[in-house]
């Protein structure tokens, strides 16, 4: 594609060199660059892509775009905008053909609930028998297929990253595709130059303030979102952002949806009834109503459950595939996830890591507890949460609904593990919970094991459908649900050779 094409209209300099040459691919990181491609230079949290400037030459770069003034060889063609995060997002979107414009495309934000919608929509979705792709925290898939990708973000992709696969699911002829998209990913631009036809926001707690420092702001990243939607906006009532959020959005050209558990959202549930490992209950739609059967206990399910119902509602999809849709879905990883179950305990691991989500994960769990309910958990560090008070909150939060807590490390990085542990505890010991801290996590989760008894219920929080911990700068292997197999199955061997 010729530069010239690429930049028209885009609001940037030429600061040397020519306009008409041959880009053949675009890269944001200097290793990912390949002979006529033009490189975007990006300021990161760590680095800057700015001094990568000469290595991407190296490798073949013909045109560099730059936020900041820096020499380059004069073969090269030198544009310089304001933001290269925002540029790098457009260049994509018209180096693929603006292939989300081509996808019925359904972004899901808010702090909780975005892989559990996202779990629930795409199988409603297939139910409707609609080529559906995903992008989230399970990866991006094409049905059961992965696509490939260089992307290295956990949840929403970067800009180009992002483009390239809406790209390839237009190729493979996807008609769908629900995508999880992070405050990050909102405040870093990696969405901007999508157009989603649907946006949700499921609900907002405390979370990634060290990114976006204040709730406020954390809420402005989130409705980011709603700028970029097409079609229709998809907020939970029940939410009081959600509802700040409706109230902003609601003079948009788009159709404002709302969903909730009182009849004054748009789309509505009643009769919400819980067992040990499911929830029913009635959706309500201006098409009609329907039962729904989750198979994961507790509140949290029937909202993420009811986003799905509400984005098959907009989508125009039969209300019975949406339920069909949705009780095909047996468990999502990470999520209230039984790794393990016999006649004495039962094991769970869920991803609840902010002090809302563990407190529902813990309150789902307790009226279908005979015995103690145990809790492993940990506290993860990041850079804005020092001092911050959410170990103390945490701390609470496990000692009022938990029998007994272990706590234990998340992702400490560069932080003490030691000093994360003993504020926990303290928090712990001064609301009165009993508790224990052991540093390993495997370890930790052992002590809960050989701890446990007939009817103990052991929730492992925190890390969920992660596989891996970062102790210092490293990350190292570490998947729960193995862990807890290999454990119990030590159990099993030490047992029998007693006998
Ligand atoms: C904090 C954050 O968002 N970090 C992301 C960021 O890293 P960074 O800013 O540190 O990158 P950097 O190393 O400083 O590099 C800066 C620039 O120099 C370039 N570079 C660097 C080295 C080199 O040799 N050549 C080169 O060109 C890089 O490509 C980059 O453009 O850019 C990297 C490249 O895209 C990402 O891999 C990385 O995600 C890390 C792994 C991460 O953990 N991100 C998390 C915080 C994140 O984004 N999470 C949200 C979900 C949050 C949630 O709701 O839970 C998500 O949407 O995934």
């Amino acid at each position: 594609m010729l530069l010239t094409s690429l930049v028209e209209k885009l609001d940037c300099a030429t600061l040397q060199g020519d306009l008409n040459i041959d880009i053949t691919d675009i890269a944001f990181d200097s290793r990912e660059v390949t002979k006529g491609s033009l490189f975007v230079a990006v300021t990161g949290f760590t680095q800057d892509g700015h001094h990568y400037i000469q290595k991407a030459i190296e490798l073949g770069a013909v045109a560099v775009v730059v936020e900041k003034d820096v020499a380059a060889a004069d073969s090269v063609t030198v544009l310089k905008t304001a933001d290269t995060r925002i540029a790098l997002a457009l260049l994509a979107a018209r180096f693929y053909d603006h292939p989300s414009e081509k996808l019925n495309l359904i972004g899901i934000t808010g702090t909780n609930g975005k892989t559990s919608t996202t779990y629930f929509l795409k199988s409603i979705l297939e139910q409707a028998g609609r080529k559906t792709g995903v992008i989230g925290t399970i990866g991006a898939k094409v049905g059961n297929q992965s696509l490939k990708t260089k992307s290295t973000t956990p949840t929403t992709p970067e800009s180009l990253h992002l483009q390239h696969m809406f790209a390839d699911m237009v190729e493979s002829g996807v008609q769908d595709c629900v995508m999880e998209v992070s405050s990050h990913a909102l405040s870093l631009h990696r969405a901007a130059a999508s157009r989603f036809k649907i946006g949700v926001f499921t609900n907002l707690t405390p979370d990634h303030l060290e990114l976006h420092r204040t709730m406020e702001e954390y809420f402005e990243a989130k409705s980011m979102l709603f700028d970029l939607t097409t079609d229709f906006n998809l907020i939970n009532l029940d939410d009081e952002f959600g509802r700040k959020l409706s109230q902003k959005v609601a003079g948009y050209d788009t159709k404002l949806v709302t969903y909730g558990i009182t009849d004054e959202a748009t789309i509505y549930a009643t009769d919400i009834r819980y067992g040990p490992d499911y929830t029913t209950y009635t959706a309500h739609t201006p098409a009609g109503h329907v039962d729904i059967r989750v198979n994961l206990p507790g509140l949290i399910y029937v909202y993420n459950s009811l986003a799905a119902v509400a984005c098959a509602y907009c989508s125009g999809i039969d209300l019975e595939l949406a339920a069909a849709g949705i009780h095909a879905v047996e468990s999502i990883k990470g999520r209230l996830e039984v790794v393990y179950q016999d006649e004495d305990r039962k094991i769970i691991v869920d991803f609840a890591h902010t002090e809302d989500s563990l407190e529902k994960a813990l309150s789902t769990l307790r009226p279908f507890t005979k015995g103690r309910l145990i809790l492993v958990f940990g506290v993860y560090a990041a850079p804005g949460q020092l001092g911050s008070g959410k170990r103390e909150s945490m701390g609470k939060i496990a000692a009022q609904h938990a029998d007994f807590c272990v706590v234990t490390t998340d992702n400490p990085k560069d932080q003490d593990p030691d000093t994360i542990i003993a504020e926990v505890s303290s928090a712990v010991r001064a609301a009165g919970g009993q508790y224990t801290g052991i540093v390993d996590r495997k370890e930790a989760i052992r002590y809960a094991i050989d701890m446990s008894q007939t009817n103990d219920v052991i929730l492992i929080a925190g890390k969920g459908h992660e596989t891996t911990q970062i102790i210092g700068k490293t990350e190292v292997p570490f998947n729960e649900a193995e862990i807890v197999g290999e454990i119990m199955a030590e159990h099993t061997n030490s047992t029998s050779k007693k006998v």
